[in-house]
């Protein structure tokens, strides 16, 4: 459970899809997808493999264009922005990878300084070392500047890989499987991060994960996804305070794995 109240404006949606549908052939894979993301708010998408989690990512930012429905992303509509708006959009939406897709031949530090300096042409030396030093700060791993990716922990290098997001000071983070692979106790690091990060930035994220205890630790909002739909809304002890029975095979499959 999150120890702060999440500061968020339910007036403002930053993300609003409606009626989205997207096939690849025969595959129906988003069979009329419906949801509002609000400022501040942490939304977690829980579905199992294949149901078209990262479709719907990849349609959010413009890598993929839908078969038919709305979305709108920080007030564009982004099946309509050209290449150039679409850039300029991505560089809003921070992009978490699993497995935090560091360089290994670069520091630490020159992973973190390394997408400053590509997206901010003519920013200072002085600059980029104290944007690199509050990061670091903020993802509690200070003393890692000079150390390569090989010599990190899984779970560090995950919060580098969060830190290098967050270093452009996107207005949403989306994070894929932020826990997967992870032992319960640094899991429990990186649920308490993605709170720190929506405290301490105020940003808007989606959440993506197979992991019921990470939705219930960072979620404000919990959509349950299954063949192509949203088949559950609401805050966690809503969602699985259910007898439901798609709810509940979710459930319990998530518990034997
Ligand atoms: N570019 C593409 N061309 C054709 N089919 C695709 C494409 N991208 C995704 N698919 C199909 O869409 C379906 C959903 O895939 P998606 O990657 O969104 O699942 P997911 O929910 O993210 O799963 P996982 O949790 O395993 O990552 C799958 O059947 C996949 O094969």
């Amino acid at each position: 459970m999150k120890n702060f109240k999440p500061n968020i404006d339910w007036q403002d949606k930053v993300i609003d899809i409606k009626d989205l549908f997207k096939s690849f052939g025969s595959n129906h894979v988003l069979r009329g997808i419906s949801l509002e993301v609000h400022k501040g708010e942490n939304v977690v998408v829980l579905g199992r493999s294949g149901t078209g989690k990262s479709v719907l990512i990849k349609i959010m930012v413009g890598l993929l264009s839908p078969d038919s429905g709305e979305v709108n992303v920080l007030g564009k509509e982004v099946p309509t922005l050209s290449v150039q708006e679409l850039r300029e959009l991505r560089l809003r939406v921070g992009f978490c990878f699993q497995n935090g897709a560091l360089y290994d031949s670069m520091t630490v530090g020159e992973n973190l300084a390394f997408p400053l300096k590509r997206n901010t042409p003519g920013i200072s030396r002085a600059k980029v070392k104290e944007m690199v030093a509050n990061v670091l700060d903020a993802v509690g791993l200070s003393q890692t500047l000079d150390q390569m990716p090989s010599e990190l922990s899984g779970g560090q290098r995950k919060r580098i890989g969060i830190a290098r997001t967050l270093i452009l000071r996107p207005d949403i983070m989306l994070y894929d499987e932020p826990t997967a692979g992870l032992d319960p106790i640094t899991c429990t690091e990186i649920n308490n991060l993605i709170n720190e990060v929506q405290q301490r930035f105020n940003t808007t994220s989606i959440i993506i994960t197979h992991d019921l205890t990470c939705a219930k630790a960072v979620g404000d909002t919990i959509v349950v996804m299954k063949e192509g739909k949203f088949i559950k809304r609401g805050p966690f002890d809503e969602v699985f305070d259910s007898n439901d029975e798609l709810i509940r095979e979710f459930y319990d499959y998530n518990f034997i794995q």
